[in-house]
């Protein structure tokens, strides 16, 4: 060991260091660690300088002479942090330092002038000046500040190899280095190194890559064996996904060595995934912090972390990739062709960052940078050109502005289902896979997309993996009675929906006969209707499917509200674009049988919730008790019920002594009936009822073998509904006498569907206190299955079978599952 004291290393960025202020305040932040622990300072070049270096060099080489007024500015900008920071008596020998580097950059330069070329070595010796800058003055400051420091350049301890620009370091020799170094200073001397640089055996200046300085502070915390190390940026720490992406994201208080570096390779920017490798064979603790927020705790990166609530950490993205897909039959059990690839790949330094093979072996998929892509199309062309020429290979070719998207988390591994989970919610945010990679380590999965769907990407996947919270959005058609109760109840259900069940919902837009609007961004729901009054647009359908099929966010349901055969013919537009549909309007599934044989296998095929319950019954589990009897394997034999709601509340009603019309009346009133009460009345809409679930049943029925009793004659289908509802009082004496005849048989009137054996009819029947629709109260249903299980007694369901309330409740228990099919 080279010190006795516990040592901590912290390494500033460039951003912390840009001016004389902010290298007070470097020097406050290490100044507030205790006495006893041994501090070491890892600096970056000032602020902007390292990019002005390459400046310089360009303008060299182009030989405008720019470099020699860019070095003066520089040089004035140094003069003035020295001028602020420096104590009187160090000034003229600091002076005097920095005025050998500002000669040795100048020659340089000049050098490049004149030679009009840049060797990767000299841009190195260039490039280090930033830092050699630099660290002097941090050292200054300190002394300023009354510690005692000194400056090191890191050429004197970081031995690397000559790949000049990403050199590669001797660690051995570098920890013996820096150990001999700092075992001749006094502890309790602050330390400044040079982040970034290194120097090969024979003492030529290397640089060691991006964010080498970071690189350059976990080397030197491994080689004293520090007790941390900590990286100094200008953000709260490590971030579940990138905020410009993801406002929701949030910092990550603890990371393993592993998920930090994965993080890295699969596109966090805080980080280099080599940054970790120095620090995890002695377990030294690395921490991320912010030196405008010291106060943030950061993020703290060690060998295990405490598991996140679920299996993943982060999700990250990697724009401007570009995938060489490689393909052909002759590929199959061809040895050695990813092997070949990855050789001619390696030779021209292009780094894959993805591999994907089909099982089949016929295509061969790699993910490389985009500036890469020409050059490495070029190489596999070159490579395989015999194997182009024969056949064996079809086709070479480039895909690109592509992107990959990484999910990340140690307690992946061994998870089953995690992928799976991956790519529905990637399907569920309409983002096209290209490819999937999994690491052997099981500790992240990726996906190449097109680069336009990153956003999309990453979002949903932060919702699902790391938020577990659900976003989704509803659009609906139809704001009429059962419409506005329903976006009534949600506004009320919507600060439950989130809490109860981490359900994010958000109304993209709604629709009537009249007009449209659509705001996938969310309109409040308390507003809708005057939204959709104030901002909405003429109601055009053909734009508006358009508008659902193409633009439409992550997991988006139509609830469709009218009673509308335009609007139900768009179902499988709909559905086949991923969009769910739950509806209470019976059109769709009462359309000639052809129409909703495509319809059913539409929504199985594309997995899309398409939900109809509040079809039968209203808010009543009539569809759902069907659908698990025949799950359960049973047999129905007979359906029989009371279906209509609104014909409950009719002949309750005229049994109390009601008029018919005002029955009816009063019917509409309540929000019993249909939109035109003619489909009460004439029996289509019970027809419609017995229609839905004969074909739940697996029966190929049309309409026309619905047998209907109407309660008024057809003809009058044709007047205006004002005239109907005018000449409804002719039948309130013909109503009255059936009800009286009835009940002088101890009887009453309800109108009864039935399926039974194939036929399916309703009629108004007379029934006595021994049938179970006797005792009909208000609107209610009754609807019994005999099945096999259920032979002697029917299994019945029953209740209010018509209202807002009722009906807009079973609306929304049905977008809950559908939704919930949708996670
Ligand atoms: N009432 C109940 O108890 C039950 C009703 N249902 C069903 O609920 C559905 C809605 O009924 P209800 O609310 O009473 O009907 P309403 O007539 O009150 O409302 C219908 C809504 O649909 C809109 N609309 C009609 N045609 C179109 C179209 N082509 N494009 C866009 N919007 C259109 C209307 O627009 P505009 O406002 O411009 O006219 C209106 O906003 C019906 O299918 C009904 O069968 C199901 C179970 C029970
Ligand atoms: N008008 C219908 C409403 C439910 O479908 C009825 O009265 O049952």
């Amino acid at each position: 060991m080279a010190t006795t004291r516990p040592v901590r290393v912290h390494k500033f960025g460039g951003t912390s260091v840009a001016t004389a202020d902010r290298i007070r305040r470097v020097v406050q932040l290490v100044q507030a660690e205790p006495e006893t622990v041994r501090r070491v300072v890892v600096v970056s070049a000032l602020g902007g300088v390292t990019d002005q270096l390459l400046g310089c060099i360009d303008a060299a080489l182009a030989r405008t002479g720019g470099h020699r007024a860019t070095i003066e500015t520089l040089r004035q900008r140094h003069q003035e942090v020295l001028e602020a920071l420096v104590l009187p008596e160090e000034r003229t020998a600091l002076e005097a330092q920095l005025n050998a580097h500002w000669q040795a950059l100048t020659e340089l330069l000049d050098g490049l002038y004149l030679l009009r070329e840049c060797t990767p070595r000299t841009r190195d010796a260039i490039l280090s000046f930033g830092e050699r800058l630099a660290a002097p003055l941090v050292a200054a400051a300190f002394r300023a500040a009354g510690s005692a420091a000194i400056a090191l350049e890191a050429t004197e301890l970081v031995r690397t190899d000559d790949t000049f620009g990403e050199a590669n370091v001797d660690f051995a020799t570098t920890h013996r280095l820096i150990r001999e170094r700092f075992a001749a200073i006094p502890e309790d001397q602050v330390v400044v190194v040079t982040g970034f640089i290194g120097a090969t055996p024979e003492g030529v200046t290397t640089t060691l890559g991006r964010s080498g300085s970071d690189y350059t502070a976990t080397i030197l915390g491994a080689a004293l064996e520090a007790e941390l190390v900590v990286i100094w940026t200008d953000v709260d720490g490590v971030m579940s996904a990138d905020p410009r992406l993801v406002p929701e994201a949030f910092v990550l208080p603890h990371l393993s060595y592993r998920e930090a570096a994965e993080m890295a390779y699969f596109g966090a920017k805080v980080l280099h995934p080599r940054t970790m490798e120095p620090l995890q064979a002695k377990k030294i603790p690395l921490r991320i912090r912010n030196t405008l927020r010291p106060e943030a705790p950061g993020t703290l990166i060690t060998a295990d972390a405490p598991p996140p609530p679920w299996y993943a950490r982060a999700v990250t993205a990697i724009r401007d990739i570009a995938v060489l897909m490689l393909e052909g039959a002759g590929m199959l059990g061809t040895p050695g062709i990813s092997g070949r690839a990855f050789l001619a790949l390696a030779e021209q330094k292009i780094n894959v960052l993805l591999v994907s093979q089909a099982s089949s072996e016929q295509s061969l998929c790699l993910g490389v940078r985009a500036a890469d892509a020409e050059a490495a199309l070029e190489t596999l062309r070159r490579t395989f050109a015999f194997e182009l020429e024969t056949g064996r290979i079809r086709r070479i070719y480039v895909v690109p502005e592509c992107a990959t998207v990484s999910v990340v988390g140690d307690r992946m591994r061994h998870q089953p289902g995690l992928a799976g989970r991956m790519f529905s919610a990637l399907g569920q945010a309409n983002v096209n896979v290209l490819a999937i990679a999994q690491g052997a380590a099981e500790t992240n999965i990726s996906a190449v997309i097109a680069q336009r769907d990153t956003q999309r990407a990453v979002q949903a996947l932060h919702e699902t993996f790391i938020l577990r919270t659900m976003r989704a959005h509803l659009f609906l058609i139809g704001v009429g009675v059962i419409g506005k109760t329903l976006l009534d109840m949600l506004a009320r259900q919507i600060p439950h929906l989130q809490a109860e069940e981490g359900l994010e919902l958000r109304l993209a837009g709604l629709a009537t006969a009249e007009r449209m609007l659509w705001q996938p961004a969310g309109i409040p729901w308390n507003e809708a209707r005057e939204r959709l009054q104030a901002e909405g647009e003429p109601m055009d359908l053909d734009r508006l499917v358009q508008l659902l099929t193409t633009e439409r966010p992550r997991r988006l349901v139509v609830v469709d509200a009218t009673a509308s055969e335009e609007v139900a013919r768009r179902y499988p537009e709909l559905l086949t674009a991923g969009v769910a549909v739950v509806t209470p309007n019976k059109r769709a599934n009462t359309l000639p049988y052809a129409f909703y044989q495509r319809l059913r296998e539409v929504a199985r095929e594309r997995r899309v919730p398409y939900r109809y319950e509040t079809t039968v019954g209203a808010g009543l589990p009539v569809i759902a008790t069907l659908q698990d009897l025949l799950l359960a394997g049973d047999k129905v034999q007979r359906i029989e019920g009371v279906f209509s709601g609104t014909l409950a509340y009719l002949f309750n009603q005229m049994a109390e002594g009601v008029p018919f019309s005002e029955a009816v009346r009063a019917a509409r009133e309540a929000g019993y009936t249909e939109p035109d009460p003619r489909d009460d009345l004439s029996g289509e809409d019970v027809a419609r009822k017995l229609l839905i679930l004969a074909r739940e049943l697996g029966l190929p029925v049309e309409r026309s073998d619905v047998t209907v009793q109407p309660l008024v004659p057809s003809e009058l289908r044709s007047v205006s509904l004002e005239e109907f509802l005018e000449r409804l009082s002719d039948w309130d004496a013909h109503w009255q006498e059936q009800i009286e005849k009835a009940r002088q048989q101890g009887q009453r009137l309800h109108y009864i569907g039935r399926i039974e054996d194939g036929r399916l009819a309703v009629n108004v029947q007379a029934v006595g206190p021994d049938s179970p629709f006797y005792n009909l109260q208000g609107t209610d249903n009754l609807i019994a299955f005999t099945t096999t299980y259920y032979c002697r007694t029917p299994l019945v369901v029953r209740g209010p079978g018509a209202g807002p309330q009722v009906t807009a409740a079973g609306i929304l228990s049905d977008l809950r599952r559908a939704l919930e099919q949708m996670r």
